[in-house]
């Protein structure tokens, strides 16, 4: 083993060594050369391939000998670039001639006895063992022939010496070739691994096998492993790569790697840098470790910049290697918190959604609470308001208004104590309260309509007591129209989706609004004005709420010798005085819990009736003036206003519609539908024949419906101009008629009831607002009295059964002649399905809605139908009919009875039918005109 290690240094020594002289020798032939012929254009110290082509044109040869022995060679080829100049046509020489340069070189050589080469050596790019060696030998003789002639005085013969010992040379040439000598020796392994003792047996191997592949290589190229190599592995030099990677190969195994980790580092870096390879991939790098030391340390001495750079990047990478490592754990821990944030937000949203069901509920329950506070309150409230006086100097006659909604009023030509009387109200407005503290304590009312309730505020008192001026505002918008010009518009409905759309509409009514200047008011309105606003909503459930708010500002009462009146607005007066004494006697009627009550002595009451004995929430602001002179008046006001709170309402009532119901509603519709279909389809040859004046329709109706007539008999009967004995008659039948949700109203608005509403403080839900507008009053006689119908039920948008007004309502009449002729049976199902489902429709929630159902009137269907009536005269089935078709209840009952009866009174009522006993009539001009007029 160790004769093989010392065999190894030994042939490395041999051929460094050569590889050295032989670049030495090139290096003085070279520098010999330019001192003749000037700069060659290679480096000082050019590799054998390199000085070959620099003389391969002979073209130096020729003249270096030329100076040497002048003549040597007579016709040297040149590529001068003078005669290039000169001569466009110019061909530089061809190889051949290129050759004769070389040719009579060597000729001239022999000549001198000189050693030679052949013409070959220069040719080849592939440079065979010694052959350059030969031209460098060739020149350096030429070199020693020189010295000597010139030692000689021009004889060289026989004292020129072959310099083929290289070492002569360099000794000779010691100071010029210092530098190679160094860059030469840096590389030599010999040397340096003679100084380096070894460290280990692994350490010898490495070393052998590295100066093994070292010397192959040498011997291989003929080259030394100088810094020529190491310039071709900076130039990524294919070859150079390929030796590296064969030492790589070859002599680093696993252990190796083990015990040199600095060599393998950086190996990989100069891998890296120099030929972008990854040492990864590389099984096994290897550079020979003394070597290696050595580049290290030149590194050190040469570029401590880099090392320091090194250090720096180290130390960079491993702060960003600690970075990554602290960001990772940031990243995880930034996970692990969204994890839970999202456990928490999951958690927290089922919380919300709880506490949303939950709160809906509350919502639900408050709202429950507080329509029952409502209701023990009464859902009849009465609100006094004292305007301001208007004359300072007048004793007023209020005397004292207390916080609990007592005021006490005193007769100014009365002693003091005789003259005082005391009223209690909900509560009472003082002259400086404002339309804000009016709003604050109506607005619970407000809620309630949105709740689904019907709620009626009406303002009453004497002309000139602010009635006008608490339900539409301080605003004076109103415009007086001329006397002639007065017009009574029907009643319209307008979709409105702000307040803006109110307040657009009540400026619209005001306009039409008669008002006139009086003795006791300037601005005197001569007509009753009511804005109903409909809402229509649906719950969180889906069911349908429809409400209404009848905002009333009535004509106000006067003397009309104190107004002093005359003409046209003396018959105003009248008759707004007649209607307000109506309304008196309704109240009355209704605090002395009577029977009947005359609701349908006035339009006015026949308005008011769902508000009045409905079971809507009513509120009313009764107004007086504070002068002494308005005693008497002021008194009358706050008794009718006590009495109407000591009225006792039903419980009022929402109107809820349950999506059953709804989808009961649009089932009909449908069969409706689908019956047309059928009847426009021709099967259906039977038809009734339509009567064509109001006479014959009016007779078709008695022939049809004779019970009915009376019952809806409210566009004749209602009016106060009917004779005496008819308006007895309706009185009478007052009981029996359908209580006020039950029924639907016609209503002819002759009487002095201009109507308009103002309503600013609905701020949201969609709603329907009526305007109902009337002329001055007219005769009663007037003929466009039966036109000017109109109907204000507040909750009429339900989709009617208009069945009497539509082909469908004829099939209904004719249904079982039809049903006999049907040649399919699909027609009859389809009647069968509507029946049904108008049935239920009738006798379930529709119970509110009689005005659907009061038009099914059919009183041929009990002769003419087999299916569902067995026995069409039978008494009680008609009367279930009539129930069913007007709604009223026959039983179960829980209300109170709109018509000041009990419940259980009220039920008896309805199955008595029409044989009770009603009270006699009240004649509404008896007493209370008195009063008022
Ligand atoms: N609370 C009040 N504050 C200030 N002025 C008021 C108040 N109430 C009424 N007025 C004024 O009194 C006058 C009469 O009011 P208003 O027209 O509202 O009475 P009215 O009862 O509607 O009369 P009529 O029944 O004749 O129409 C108006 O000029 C009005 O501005």
């Amino acid at each position: 083993m160790e004769y093989v290690t010392r065999t190894g240094f030994h042939d490395l020594n041999l051929a460094s060594r050569k590889a050295e002289e032989a670049a030495l020798r090139r290096y003085v032939a070279v520098a010999w050369l330019e001192t003749l012929v000037g700069p060659l254009g290679i480096s000082n110290q050019p590799s054998e391939k390199e000085f070959i082509s620099c003389l391969r044109n002979g073209l130096i040869l020729c003249n270096v000998i030329n100076k040497i022995q002048p003549g040597a060679v007579s016709k040297v080829v040149e590529s001068n670039s003078h005669a290039q100049s000169l001569n466009r046509e110019f061909q530089p020489p061809r190889a051949y001639q290129y050759f004769e340069n070389v040719r009579n070189f060597l000729v001239a050589i022999e000549d001198l006895k000189l050693p030679a080469f052949e013409a070959c050596d220069l040719e080849r790019d592939n440079l065979e063992a010694g052959s350059a060696a030969k031209v460098v030998d060739c020149i350096l003789a030429l070199k020693s022939y020189h010295e000597c002639k010139q030692i000689n005085c021009g004889n060289a013969n026989g004292y020129y010496k072959l310099t083929r010992s290289p070492m002569v040379m360099h000794s000779a040439t010691k100071m010029q070739s210092r530098a190679l000598s160094e860059s030469c020796r840096r590389l030599d392994l010999s040397s340096a691994c003679d100084k380096q003792p070894t460290a280990n047996g692994e350490t010898n191997k490495l070393q052998d096998t590295i100066v093994k592949v070292l010397a192959d290589h040498m011997v291989d190229t003929k080259e030394n492993i100088d810094d020529n190599l190491l310039g071709s592995f900076n130039k990524r030099n294919p070859d150079s790569v390929k030796l590296l990677k064969k030492l790589i190969a070859s002599c680093f195994d696993e252990q190796l790697q083990n015990n040199f980790p600095e060599l393998k580092s950086v190996l990989q870096d100069f891998l890296k840098e120099n030929n972008g390879s990854n040492l990864q991939s590389i099984p096994m790098p290897l550079e020979d470790v003394t070597s290696l030391q050595c580049s290290r340390a030149r590194m050190k001495k040469a570029n401590p910049n880099h090392r320091h750079l090194l250090k720096v990047q180290e130390k960079e990478l491993l702060d960003l290697k600690a970075l990554l490592s602290a960001t990772r754990r940031e990243f995880e821990d930034l996970q692990s918190h969204l994890q839970s944030d999202l456990k928490n937000l999951g958690s927290q949203v089922e919380e919300m959604s709880t506490a949303a069901l939950q709160y809906h509920k509350v919502v639900e329950e408050n709202r429950k609470l507080y329509n029952m506070v409502q209701d023990l309150k009464g859902n009849i409230r009465v609100f006094c308001r004292i305007r301001p006086s208007f004359c300072a100097g007048m004793r007023n006659a209020v005397d004292f208004i207390g916080k609990d909604g007592s005021v006490v009023i005193l007769d100014p030509s009365k002693p003091q104590k005789d003259g005082r009387k005391l009223f209690q109200f909900n509560h009472v407005f003082g002259p400086s309260a404002t339309q804000d503290d009016v709003f604050k304590e109506t607005q619970p009312l407000i809620r309630s309509v949105m709740d689904g309730y019907n709620v009626c505020i009406f303002a009453y008192g004497q002309t000139g007591s602010g009635k006008t001026y608490t339900m539409s505002g301080p605003s004076e918008i109103r415009s007086c129209t001329s006397d002639n010009g007065l017009s009574l518009p029907d009643a319209t409905m307008h979709t409105v989706k702000s307040t803006s759309d109110v307040l657009n509409l009540m400026k619209f009514g005001e306009v039409n609004r008669v008002v006139c200047s009086t003795a006791l008011n300037n601005r005197s309105s001569r007509s009753h004005s009511i804005l109903t606003v409909h809402v229509n909503g649906k719950d969180g459930s889906g069911n349908m709420l429809r409400s209404c708010l009848h905002l009333v500002d009535l004509a106000g009462s006067e003397r009309v010798d104190k107004s002093e009146v005359t003409g046209d607005r003396l018959k105003e007066a009248q008759h707004i005085n007649k209607s307000l004494s109506c309304l008196g006697d309704v109240i009355t009627a209704l605090a002395q819990k009577n029977s009947h009550i005359p609701y349908r002595n006035s339009k006015l009451t026949l308005l008011l009736q769902d508000s009045l004995g409905g079971h809507a929430k009513t509120l009313m602001f009764a107004h007086v003036s504070p002068e002494g002179d308005s005693f008497g008046e002021t008194i009358s006001t706050l008794k009718f206003a006590q009495r109407v709170s000591t009225v006792e309402l039903g419980a009022a009532r929402m109107n809820k519609e349950s999506s059953e119901v709804m989808q009961l509603k649009e089932q009909i519709e449908n069969l409706k539908k689908a019956l047309a279909n059928k009847e426009a389809q021709g099967t259906l040859s039977y038809k009734i024949k339509e009567p064509k004046s109001p006479f014959e329709k009016q007779k078709a109706t008695m022939e049809r419906t004779p019970p009915r007539t009376r019952r809806l008999s409210i566009e004749n009967g209602s009016s106060t101009m009917k004779s005496e004995k008819a308006t007895n008659l309706e009185d009478r039948r007052g009981p029996k008629t359908p209580s006020g949700p039950t029924r639907a109203r016609r209503l002819s608005l002759e009487d002095a009831e201009a109507i308009t509403k103002q309503f600013g403080n609905l701020s949201n839900g969609s709603s329907m607002m009526e305007n109902y507008h009337s002329k001055a009053p007219r005769s009663p006689t007037s003929s466009s009295f039966q036109k000017q119908a109109l109907k204000t039920d507040c909750r009429t948008h339900i989709p009617r059964l208009q069945l009497p007004k539509t082909p469908d309502a004829k099939v209904l009449v004719t249904e079982p002649c039809t049903e006999n002729r049907m040649t399919n049976g699909k027609g009859s199902q389809i009647r069968k399905s509507l029946r049904t489902t108008i049935g239920k429709l009738i006798s379930g929630s529709e119970k509110r809605n009689p005005q659907n159902s009061m038009e099914l009137k059919s009183p041929t269907v009990g002769e003419c139908n087999n299916n569902d009536v067995k026995s069409p005269l039978a008494a009680n089935t008609r009367a279930v009919r009539r129930q069913s078709l007007t709604g009223i209840q026959t039983s179960g009952s829980d209300r109170r009875s709109s018509l000041g009866g009990k419940p259980n009174e009220s039920s008896k009522t309805m199955s008595d039918n029409r044989n009770a006993k009603t009270p006699p009539p009240v004649h509404p001009s008896s007493k209370t005109t008195k009063r008022w007029m």
